[in-house]
């Protein structure tokens, strides 16, 4: 809070500082030009000002015509950006369940495919502007764009500037209005009036701007820098990669061997595992052995807080550095191994049929057929949600967790587990939102696809739908194992 508190004060502070900026340059500018209008004027006439005044009207007429399509641009990159920017923070905010699903690569090409297409509107962007930099008066070198432009443009401009103002002056000359002067006189009056002293104040104001870019550039190089090396660390625990493993958290203690035929059988071997949440030393279950083998569905259950699902995080590889003990996973985490339904169900950007075979590539040949991922819906009750959208591949361009009742979301994870029908799945108070009937419908669909289930939950009626009971205690990190019998 108190990190995010300064950041805000930082980004206010900065904002604050660029606005008094701007406000002294509006202050000053009447100044300037009243100034240099009466500098025109006296040495040209009423000509000069004239001139100088239709030469701008001209170029801001130009301008708006150029301007039109740009704005255009502004306004598609903006959008492109808030959606950029919308895709980071729903991964943000939902990184937990997303790093559930496994569905990093998935994310970050969906991530990718938003930052490519803004980037391509940027790249228009930018060379539009640079056109529209190449603007003939001072009075362009002023707006906005031209702070971003290459020196070569603004060099143009100004000599296009320096131009004008030796054609205004040449009027009262040739008229003869300065026949008087001699040439040395004539020489001097032409350098005063030339438009040495606006290239100057211009070329010192462009230098004082770019310093300033470059005190952000540098900010901000070091800001990436820091970014990348984060970056780099993490990539280095990537839990990406869903091969099988086992993972020694502490050597000291015994490893429990999974034999060979072990393989495909069993999901997760645990052997003396102990594990506190991250930053407490709270043990929440202390040397759990276990194992979540096929064919026998486990329940989970504790009183708020007790770890249940750090349970799963832990299983998950999410918490690695915050247990101890042996941990073979045996079944990679994917469709062909364990599925994990987290407490709170992620959905990403797109199409229905998209939401029921996230995490994987939209290009893969679909499982089954529309008619059979239809009846998984209406199994799921989710008939009103397909009729509402009109079809599994409608584009769709809201937010489905803004749409979508909390039931409808824990269903719809469901059809997503139906579609993949892996033979291990975690199901983390998956129906929690949902009436008995339904819960019970859902479960006994998992048992006829064969799944094996690990569920953590609360209801006593999910008891009927396992065999068996791990039970957490919270005293000091307890636990106990215990046979469901059918009648419990
Ligand atoms: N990211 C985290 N950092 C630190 N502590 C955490 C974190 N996530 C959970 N905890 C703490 O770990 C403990 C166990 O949390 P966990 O989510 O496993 O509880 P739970 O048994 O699943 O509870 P519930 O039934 O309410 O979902 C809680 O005290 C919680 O505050």
């Amino acid at each position: 809070m108190v990190k995010g508190d300064q950041r805000i004060t930082q980004d206010v502070d900065k904002t604050c500082n660029k606005f008094s900026e701007i406000l002294a340059r509006l202050l000053i500018s009447p100044f300037t030009i009243a100034y240099y209008v009466y500098q025109t004027w006296s040495s040209t006439g009423y000509l000069g000002p004239l001139c100088v005044f239709g030469f701008f009207l001209v170029s801001t007429v130009i301008n708006k015509l150029l301007m039109s399509p740009v704005v255009a641009l502004v306004y598609k990159q903006e959008r492109l950006e808030g959606d950029f920017r919308f895709k980071h923070m729903q991964i943000r905010s939902n990184a937990e369940s997303a790093a559930f699903y496994r569905c990093g690569s998935v994310e970050r090409e969906k991530a990718d495919t938003r930052l490519a297409k803004l980037v391509d509107t940027q790249q228009k962007l930018v060379l539009r502007e640079y056109f529209l930099s190449c603007k003939l008066t001072e009075y362009f070198l002023s707006c906005k764009f031209a702070e971003y432009f290459l020196s070569f443009s603004i060099q143009c401009a100004d000599y296009l500037g320096s131009i004008l103002s030796y054609i205004i002056l040449a009027i009262p000359i040739f008229t003869g209005k300065y026949d008087d002067l001699t040439p040395s006189e004539l020489s001097a009056l032409i350098s005063k009036n030339a438009f040495v002293t606006i290239y100057l104040i211009s070329c010192f104001t462009r230098l004082i701007d770019m310093a300033a870019q470059v005190t952000d550039l540098a900010g901000t190089t070091h800001r990436t820098g820091q970014l990348m090396d984060e970056l780099s660390s993490l990539e280095e625990v990537s839990r990406d990669d869903p091969s099988p493993s086992r993972d020694l958290m502490n050597p000291a203690v015994p490893t429990m061997h999974a034999t060979n035929s072990a393989y495909g059988k069993v999901a997760y071997s645990l052997d003396g595992v102990s594990y506190t949440p991250p930053g407490s030393d709270r043990v929440l279950v202390r040397d759990l052995t276990w194992q979540f083998a096929r064919g026998t569905n486990v329940l989970v259950t504790g009183d708020s807080g007790c770890g249940k699902t750090s349970l799963l995080r832990i299983l998950d590889r999410l918490w690695n550095t915050t247990c101890s003990g042996s941990i073979e996973r045996l079944v990679p985490h994917s469709r062909r191994g364990v599925l994990y339904l987290p407490q709170k169900p992620f959905f990403t950007d797109g199409t229905l049929r998209q939401q029921i075979t996230y995490p994987y590539k939209e290009h893969e040949p679909s499982r089954l057929e529309d008619h059979d991922v239809i009846k998984l819906l209406q199994e799921a009750d989710l008939m009103a949600l397909y009729d509402r959208l009109g079809g599994l591949d409608v584009p769709i361009d809201w937010n489905w967790f803004d749409v979508l009742s909390p039931g409808e979301m824990q269903r719809l994870a469901f059809v997503r587990l139906f579609y993949y029908k892996p033979p291990f799945a975690v199901l983390d108070e998956a129906t929690s939102q949902l009436g008995l009937d339904m819960e019970h419908k859902l479960y006994t669909k998992c048992r006829h696809l064969d799944i094996t289930l690990l569920s953590v939950g609360h209801r006593d009626t999910l008891k009927q739908f396992h065999d068996v009971q791990l039970r957490l205690l919270g005293q000091g990190g307890a636990w106990g194992l215990e046979e469901i019998h059918p009648h419990q």
